[in-house]
């Protein structure tokens, strides 16, 4: 045998065996995050006996015992759920391909989301790079958000309108929630679309995002028994999804076909999905119920979020007035007092258009920025992250993260944590201007340092923060700028949280909200 084939073995043999002893070395010599002993096959009873909205309460006690991160065994794959800040930007900024995939989707979502065309749902690979960046350039990039301000400013015209006719005690979630879903139809769908419309599309996304908690027992189950036993739940899984579609075609194809007769219409979601091609999958582009499900993924990620975040917002200023007369006197020494309400503009599609305080106003406002910022940090609409995969074995904290094991973020601990926050309960924006770093540039991306993540960290993070704050920026500060809000008569308004879709507020915020200027 030649001498050089000899040697060339060689090596890879003992390069095999280093490789090897070293493997096995970092597997050996780690262990998992601790957690509570579990069970062999079923993992922790503990999963299976308790509701799945004590989890938090549940983890919180753990967290005494265990540390900032710590294992739940459920089945035969661990869960490990981190509340430390320092250990989520290790995790998410220093190591984040390894820990930017996600879990297998369950049966349910897997039938709701056509084959996972979501970005939410999709792996971290070539598929969701594409339908991800397709997003931030082509809708969310600045330029692109700046060209819906007209809708924005149109909403918001509808949404005052609607509060000076209701009656002086209002329940505003329903209001709330009714103005963030037609800024968002409109950036999905274009700005063309009439009020019954909107609601029908309100109502079918309504029922699918509170259809799937009780579609959620589905997914326990081989598919082959839960066809079995809950076969009439499958069928109405399956009705919705045919609604959806039937609600979101004809939408998507109407746009479309007005796309092809006046090319200089302002750029929807829609329009950017029709030519994507999909690099996994020959190239082939995207199907039309796969839109649905993009668009879908897109009006529900951004509604319920930020309405949640703005009721808690407006909440806080109810309950505390010398936040909100500060927030007025900002607004004021900026844009001036508010016009009578006869002062409205031209009507737009059947709106009378309010002078409203502009977004670059809204820019130059330091206060109302940190009052959002202590809005999502006292209050993020979602307590922990959507579930991440690590695509590989890694070390964290100097314990095991096995390969493929889920991995998830407790949100609201870090925004809570008395380490990193003074008197963490207490509602104080000015917490971001007495302190560094102060709003205008704090960092909510946690790229340099995690201290909160309401909208999460890394290669997940949620790609529409930069639009979410500028819509509460926006509103908050016209809703202020118009009204002044007071707490009904004999009335306190509870704080106490409740979960649905996000962490909302169990008694809606109910107000009495009077023009500043009367007529
Ligand atoms: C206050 C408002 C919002 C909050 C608090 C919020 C929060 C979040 C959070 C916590 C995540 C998960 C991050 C992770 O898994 O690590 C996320 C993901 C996402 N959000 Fe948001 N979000 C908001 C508004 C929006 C809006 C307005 C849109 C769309 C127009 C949107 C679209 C998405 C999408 C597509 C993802 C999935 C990202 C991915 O998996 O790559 N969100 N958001």
């Amino acid at each position: 045998m030649e001498l050089w084939f000899i040697i060339v073995v060689s090596i890879c043999i003992s390069c095999l065996i280093k490789s090897i002893i070293t493997l096995n070395k970092t597997s050996k010599n780690l262990d998992l995050p601790p957690g509570p002993p579990a069970a062999p096959l079923i993992g922790n009873f503990i999963w299976l006996r308790k509701p799945i909205s004590e989890l938090e309460t549940i983890l919180r006690r753990l967290k005494t015992l265990y540390g900032p991160i710590i294992t739940m065994t459920i089945g035969r794959r661990p869960f490990i759920f981190v509340s430390s800040h320092s250990i989520a930007h290790r995790a998410l900024i220093q190591n984040g391909a390894v820990f930017a995939d996600r879990p297998p989707p369950p049966p349910t979502a897997r039938i709701a989301n056509r084959s996972m065309k979501s970005i939410s749902s999709s792996g971290y690979g070539p598929t969701w790079r594409l339908l991800r960046r397709n997003l931030t350039h082509e809708i969310l990039h600045p330029g692109r958000v700046k060209s819906h301000s007209g809708s924005r400013k149109w909403v918001l015209s509808l949404l005052i309108r609607r509060l000076m006719n209701t009656a002086e005690s209002v329940k505003l979630i329903d209001h709330f929630q009714f103005a963030m879903f037609c800024l968002l139809v409109f950036m999905c769908f274009g700005d063309k679309l009439e009020e019954n419309q909107i609601k029908e599309i309100e109502d079918v996304q309504r029922k699918m995002l509170l259809g799937f908690r009780r579609f959620n027992v589905l997914n326990f189950w081989p598919i082959w028994i839960s066809k079995t036993i809950y076969s009439k739940l499958w069928k109405e899984l399956a009705q919705l999804r045919k609604y959806q579609d039937d609600v979101l075609i004809p939408l998507i194809r109407a746009r479309l076909e007005s796309k092809q007769e006046h090319v200089s219409v302002p750029s929807a979601y829609v329009d950017t999905l029709v030519d994507l091609e999909l690099p996994e999958e020959n190239n082939r582009k995207l199907e039309e119920s796969e839109m649905v499900s993009l668009c879908g993924e897109f009006l529900t990620a951004g509604t319920d979020t930020t309405s949640t975040a703005l009721q808690w917002i407006m909440a806080n200023l109810v309950k505390y007035p010398h936040f909100q007369t500060r927030l007025y006197n900002e607004i004021i020494s900026i844009v001036g007092p508010p016009p009578a309400f006869t002062e409205e503009e031209e009507e737009e599609e059947g709106v009378q258009q309010f002078r409203v305080v502009e977004e670059e106003d809204v820019q130059k406002m330091s206060y109302l920025k940190a009052v959002v910022l202590e809005g999502l940090r006292r209050h993020p609409p979602g307590h922990f992250v959507l579930p991440h995969r690590v695509t590989q074995e890694v070390e964290l904290e100097g314990y095991k993260i096995p390969k493929n094991s889920i991995v998830n973020f407790m949100v609201a601990d870090m925004g809570w944590d008395p380490e990193v926050w003074e008197d963490p309960m207490e509602f104080k924006p000015e917490r971001f201007l007495d302190h560094e770093p102060a709003a205008d540039t704090f960092d909510i991306t946690g790229s340099r340092e995690v201290k909160m993540m309401p909208f999460g960290a890394g290669r997940r993070i949620c790609p529409a923060s930069g639009l979410a704050m500028l819509h509460l920026e926006y509103f908050v500060a016209n809703l202020i700028w118009y009204f002044e809000w007071t707490p009904l008569e004999g009335d306190e308004i509870d704080l106490t949280e409740k979960q649905e879709f996000t962490i909302v507020m169990k008694n809606p915020l109910c107000a009495r909200i009077s023009p500043r200027v009367h007529i």
